[in-house]
């Protein structure tokens, strides 16, 4: 396919949807996340602020609104998953007859990640295997039987396109009480939060390794007859080693014919307006939407943009305009890609196969495979490294049992399964809003509120405030360490923030340095989780330079511990 400079521009304007009305109507640079609404438990709205407002709900097609009108689905749960119906959970682990849930039984260490237009999602520990998984619960019951086969299908075609490196890897799927539940596997934010998180500007090079991940996933979903038709940021998710991976099914169509041409689908639904391509205003569904849909992410990404949903800008960007003023500082290579899978006539667009095809696509993807390489072998190496050094600790705290002053518990680095179990902390305010509370008590406020990952960055929101917001004194959590992959992923994913766990005492850091905060005053101030009892949990509090807080704490004071010291005293 030769690389054309000009679109054709047609002269009429699309017809623009009606929920565009209050629309965005331009380009403008991405402004930084705003603070977490505590009290709403979602991002505080503003007009500039449309990227984090969420898309609109998909029509309900089909289904009678009255619920009770259909039958509530009461059996305590059903796997709808061939995984799960293969191989349910074994007795010891899920007994029917208890009154518990089985989300309950089966999943502890809970923390809220995010919440999305269809439901929740939860960093759960499996008591079946023991390992990490993230679970997405869907906020409404099902209003009838064709919002159930839909959320069936969801499952199903999430089951079927997996395993893929670049798709989201699906566990098990199942409902319970009129709700669908979906394990997946753990990332360590969206794409879309990771983005935000970096600092502002163009990043080309961010953006072709996220053009080359999510081609090979496109690539995958199309030759297996299927198009996404909501790709966008916050529907790609970030593994520790920083590889992307496609998720969120929902819209996800089957095309009918192999050869995947273009067809009009009653049946399916098209996804955020901001990423939409044009032909899905005419009921026209294919590969060549998904096409665009990338493009648009990418052009996003790659010059650190709000993409408009609406007006001037969203008609141009569909008629073939780049925003000249943004895209200028990226390579013609770059540049001459997107023209392309931003063509307004999808025959015009390059199919994901051409595109990987192309030479400068190529070209980066090889440095990707390699850096991804890398990435994942230093992070399985760190996590070996580790767990090597917990035996270490432990044989050593074994020994110096055996000798006359070794009588004091030693102090030792926590095994990676605890490191992990606390990775992920909640915060309680997030998890109580449950429409019923006692039918849907699956997610009960844990005793010891931890934070997760993703509440990382509304944790760094505090920092931009000017006037000091005072942490809950009611926010206790559990002891919490990042594992060494964890924190080492952090950096080679470049996620802005990190987790620094030093024995009892963690950190919270931007960017490796303390969380830092000017008070009124001027005085600085670092944001830290410290250990204050001997009961060791660790209390989130913002301490003045110099406090005697963290001296005081670690007791008993013993070579090891006095070593953490010195070397926290150190970072201070
Ligand atoms: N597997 C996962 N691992 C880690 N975090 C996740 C995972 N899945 C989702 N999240 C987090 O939960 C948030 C909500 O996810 P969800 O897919 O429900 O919503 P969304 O895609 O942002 O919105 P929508 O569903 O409206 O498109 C995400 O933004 C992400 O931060």
């Amino acid at each position: 396919m030769s690389v054309t400079v000009e679109t054709p521009v047609s002269s009429l304007p699309l017809p623009l949807p009606a929920h565009f009305s209050h629309a965005e109507q331009s380009f403008s640079l991405k402004k930084r996340r705003l603070p977490f609404s505590s009290s709403s438990g979602s991002p505080c709205s503003s007009p500039s602020r449309l990227s984090h407002s969420l898309p609109p709900l998909p029509p309900s097609k089909g289904c009678n609104s009255v619920s009770r009108f259909f039958p509530q689905h009461q059996s305590p749960w059903t796997p709808l998953s061939t995984s799960l119906a293969k191989s349910p959970p074994p007795d010891s682990v899920y007994d029917p007859q208890k009154q518990p849930s089985f989300f309950r039984q089966c999943f502890s260490d809970l923390g809220l990640l995010g919440r999305g237009s269809f439901g929740e999602v939860y960093k759960v520990r499996s008591n079946i295997d023991g390992l990490l998984y993230a679970v997405k619960r869907s906020a409404q019951r099902f209003r009838g039987n064709s919002e159930r086969n839909r959320c069936v299908r969801e499952a199903r075609n999430h089951e079927q396109l997996c395993p893929h490196p670049h798709i989201l890897d699906f566990v098990a799927a199942w409902e319970e009480r009129g709700r669908l539940y979906i394990q997946t596997e753990l990332c360590s934010t969206s794409l879309l939060l990771h983005a935000e998180n970096k600092r502002p500007g163009p990043d080309e090079a961010a953006a072709w390794a996220y053009l080359c991940d999510l081609l090979s996933a496109l690539h995958h979903l199309h030759s297996r007859g299927f198009v996404h038709l909501d790709l966008k940021p916050a529907n790609v998710l970030i593994t520790n080693s920083g590889r992307l991976k496609l998720g969120d099914f929902g819209l996800l169509l089957q095309l009918q014919q192999t050869n995947m041409e273009e067809k009009k689908m009653e049946e399916a639904q098209e996804g955020d307006p901001r990423y939409m391509a044009p032909e899905l205003l005419s009921g026209i569904y294919g590969p060549a939407a998904d096409v665009f849909s990338l493009g648009v992410s990418i052009l996003e990404l790659a010059c650190s943009i709000e993409v408009p949903n609406g007006g001037d800008g969203w008609q141009k960007l569909r008629r073939g305009f780049l925003p000249s003023e943004f895209t200028n500082s990226l390579s013609h290579e770059l540049q001459a890609v997107l023209r392309m899978m931003l063509a307004p006539e999808p025959s015009q667009r390059p199919t994901v196969s051409e595109l990987l095809a192309f030479p400068s696509v190529r070209k980066q993807r090889w440095k990707r495979i390699i850096y991804l390489t890398i990435a994942e072998a230093m992070l399985t190496l760190t996590s070996l490294c580790q767990k090597v050094y917990c035996v270490g600790c432990r044989l050593l705290s074994f020994c110096m049992s055996f000798l006359p002053w070794g009588s004091k518990p030693v102090p030792c680095t926590p095994s990676k399964e605890s490191c992990d179990r606390d990775l992920t902390l909640s915060v309680s305010c997030l998890l109580t809003d449950s429409e019923s509370p006692e039918d849907d008590a699956v997610f009960l406020p844990p005793t010891d509120p931890e934070i997760s990952p993703t509440f990382l960055h509304r944790v760094r929101s505090v920092e931009s405030t000017s006037t000091p917001r005072p942490l809950s004194p009611s926010v206790v959590h559990t002891p919490t360490h990042s594992s060494v992959g964890d924190w080492s992923s952090s950096h080679l994913a470049s996620t802005p923030s990190s987790i620094h766990s030093k024995g009892s005492c963690l950190t919270l850091t931007p960017s490796g340095s303390p969380l830092h905060h000017r008070s009124a005053h001027g005085s600085r101030r670092s944001l830290h989780l410290s250990s204050t009892t001997s009961s060791n949990p660790l209390t989130l509090r913002w301490m003045e330079k110099g406090d005697d807080v963290t001296r005081s704490t670690l007791e008993p004071k013993n070579l090891l511990s006095l070593f953490e010291e010195t070397s926290l005293q150190g970072e201070l």
